[in-house]
């Protein structure tokens, strides 16, 4: 008899099979399938699994793990953390500093976007040693947050947590030619306080229309000096740069791979799909461009832009978004200064494997789309900037000039005012005129800020099709990159159907009336929602609904230049749409306020449209002069409501 063996993974056997030759072969077939059946039994069975005794694991669930910032904190040893409200980016880019600057005092920061979190764990902060929430918050509106700070608001707003033991500051964005000056920032300071956290540093007032570097700066550097007193650790505030983002150059990747433009999904802009937003703008062709003002420096365009087939809602008031291209003669001009092949396929991956951001913009991308459509090379840059790249000038002539002009000295802020700020030196324009400087493209990458979206008024009614104003200015060193980009938008470009990528936002501001009461609207510059608005009582007047009155106060420079939409307002008068229409121009003739007001009961809604900075204000204290009393009530009846911007 043979015997073999056969060895299974687990336990060896011995099964011993005997072979007749007197067996039939019938005999042998059914024994050798019984013995392979064995065999096969023993070879592939499941091993009995024993289970171990692991140590139950101390994890959360997945969703409260994603959004707690305390664990993260924890995990990655910060002690401080950086919450922005930020709309365009501003607010945002500060946080960032501030938490780098964290590693400069010997502690270690990470910015965070409030939206992302769930912030009553303010609560909980106190659990790590040393620890500060800063708070850098814009404002807009009517004084509201940023959308991405409005769950924290309304959290704020409802909660009666005990924040004792939280340590905190704010630093706020604002500009003081809104009423509401600053709001935010004040209230989330002010409301922090309350609920029990403690102020360790005053809260900061950045004013956009004056110089918000300058004060942010200003605030931060007694700012640090302070958390170091009140944390007992040694101020170093040693100056050494500090990379987020490294570099990784793809050499064979797959061009369908590299992002060229898109903001979240790759290829969107060739596969469109709704629903259409911030992150998926829609490419919306261009119908109509034309210039709207007869004269002056400046170019104010009437733009129409086609929404077909996007399913894209909005109403009267709201905003289009639009993500602008910048130059091509600065990108390629870059490429060429600092010598480098802008074709090049890269990524940047932050550093920090735990953060949620991880590149300062989409990647894989190459330099040339980053700087086309990702980063803002036409604004000049932030004095951050300028003192991260000084390490990178040669010459130390240079390289000190740059330190000046980023530091808080009285004699570098006026050197940053008049050499970067009023020459509108844009990135390039440094380079240019300090030839010492060449920094690698990568890291001028990382710090320079993203290019945002910009936002116009609609001038439709949401009852016509979609139809953009914006403004440009002309023959200023530094274009606007957006008009200067819209400006070329035309219909037919060469053949090609020219395209915006463009999505709505939703505004708070609406009329606040219904279309049977009487409108006045005194639009003393600007007057695009305000189109919308007379559209849809025409709209509604033809339908034969009942439409109250609507007397139209439009104030400009010089008639023959920039009475705007001229032909179409008089027409409306004359159709009877608009009841009256008064116009002033105040390089013509004097402006005179002539009106003569109604009771409060009676008067209707009144609307100013226009610059923050002065027509806003002026038509305000025309009004107060008028009957401070009078427009008391009318705001607290909600029959007075702005839309304006700076
Ligand atoms: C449409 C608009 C509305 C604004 N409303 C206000 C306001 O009500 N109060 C205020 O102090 N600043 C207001 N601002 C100024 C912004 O808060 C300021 O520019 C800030 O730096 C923007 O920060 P961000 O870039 O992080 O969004 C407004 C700005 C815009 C463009």
């Amino acid at each position: 008899a043979d015997s073999i063996t056969v060895r299974s993974e687990n336990s060896s056997v011995n099964i011993n099979i005997y072979l007749f030759s007197l067996l039939s072969n019938l005999d042998i077939f059914l024994f050798s399938l019984i013995a392979g059946v064995i065999i096969y039994w023993l070879m592939f069975r499941k091993k009995p699994v024993t289970i171990p005794d692991f140590p139950k694991l101390e994890t959360q669930a997945p969703t409260a793990r994603e959004t707690s910032f305390i664990e993260k904190m924890k995990k990655t040893g910060k002690n401080i953390v950086v919450f922005y409200g930020s709309q365009t980016g501003t607010a945002e880019e500060f946080a960032n500093r501030l938490s780098k600057d964290a590693q400069r005092y010997g502690m270690k920061g990470m910015a965070a976007d409030p939206e992302e979190y769930d912030m009553s764990e303010l609560t909980r902060l106190k659990e790590i040693s040393n620890s500060l929430a800063i708070f850098c918050m814009a404002t807009y509106g009517e004084g509201d947050p940023t959308d991405n700070a409005q769950d924290f608001y309304d959290w704020l707003q409802e909660s009666d947590a005990d924040l004792n033991g939280l340590h905190y500051t704010v630093f706020a964005l604002g500009n003081k030619t809104y009423e509401h000056y600053n709001a935010m920032g004040k209230y989330v300071d002010k409301r922090l306080s309350e609920l029990g956290g403690s102020r360790i540093f005053d809260l900061g007032m950045g004013d956009d229309d004056g110089n918000l570097e300058e004060d942010f700066v200003s605030w931060r550097e007694q700012f640090w000096p302070a958390v170091c007193e009140h944390f007992g650790v040694e101020a170093t505030g040693e100056e050494f740069s500090i990379r987020q983002y490294e570099l990784k150059v793809h050499e064979d990747l797959n061009m369908n791979k590299v992002y060229t433009g898109e903001l979240g999904r790759l290829k969107s802009f060739e596969n469109q799909k709704p629903p259409f937003d911030a992150k998926n703008p829609f490419l919306a062709p261009v119908t109509v461009n034309r210039k709207l003002n007869k004269g002056g420096d400046r170019h104010l365009m009437h733009l129409e832009l086609d929404i077909t087939g996007s399913k894209i809602r909005y109403e009267s008031g709201d905003h289009v978004a639009v993500y602008p291209t910048n130059d091509a003669a600065i990108v390629s001009r870059l490429g060429d200064v600092l010598g480098v092949d802008l074709d090049t396929v890269i990524s940047l991956n932050n550093l920090d494997e735990e953060s949620n951001k991880k590149h300062p913009f989409p990647c894989p991308t190459t330099y040339h789309t980053a700087l086309t459509h990702y980063l803002d090379v036409t604004n000049p840059p932030r004095t951050n900037v300028l003192y991260e790249l000084a390490q990178y000038a040669t010459d130390p002539k240079d390289q000190e000039n740059m330190r000046k002009m980023a530091s808080s000295s009285p004699e570098g802020k006026a050197q940053y005012q008049s050499w970067v700020l009023d020459s509108c030196r844009n990135i390039l324009a440094i380079l240019e005129d300090m030839p010492s400087l060449r920094p690698p493209i990568d890291h001028l990458c990382e710090l320079l800020p993203r290019l945002q979206a910009r936002y116009y008024s609609i001038a439709s009614s949401s009852k016509h099709p979609l139809l953009g104003g914006t403004r440009q200015k002309t023959g200023r060193v530094n274009k606007g990159v957006a008009t200067n980009w819209l400006k070329g938008r035309v219909p037919n470009d060469n053949g090609h159907k020219a395209t915006v990528p463009m999505y709505i936002r939703k505004s708070q501001f609406r009329l606040p009336f219904k279309a049977a009461t009487d409108n006045h609207d005194r639009p003393w510059h600007r007057n695009r929602p305000l189109h919308g608005f007379i559209q849809e009582r025409a709209w509604l007047r033809e339908k034969g609904k009942e439409v109250g009155e609507t007397v139209l106060y439009f104030g400009c420079r010089h008639r023959s230049e920039d009475f705007l939409y001229q032909e179409q307002l008089e027409a409306y008068e004359e159709t009877g749409v608009l009841t009256q229409l008064s116009v002033a121009f105040s390089r013509d003739q004097e402006l005179k306020a002539s009106h003569q007001m109604p009771s409060p009961n009676h008067c209707p809604p009144l609307c100013p449209l226009g610059y923050a900075r002065n027509m806003a204000r002026d038509v305000q204290t025309t009004f107060y002069e008028i009957a401070t009393d009078y427009i008391k009530k009318l705001m607290t009846k909600g029959r007075y409501s702005q839309d304006v911007w700076s």
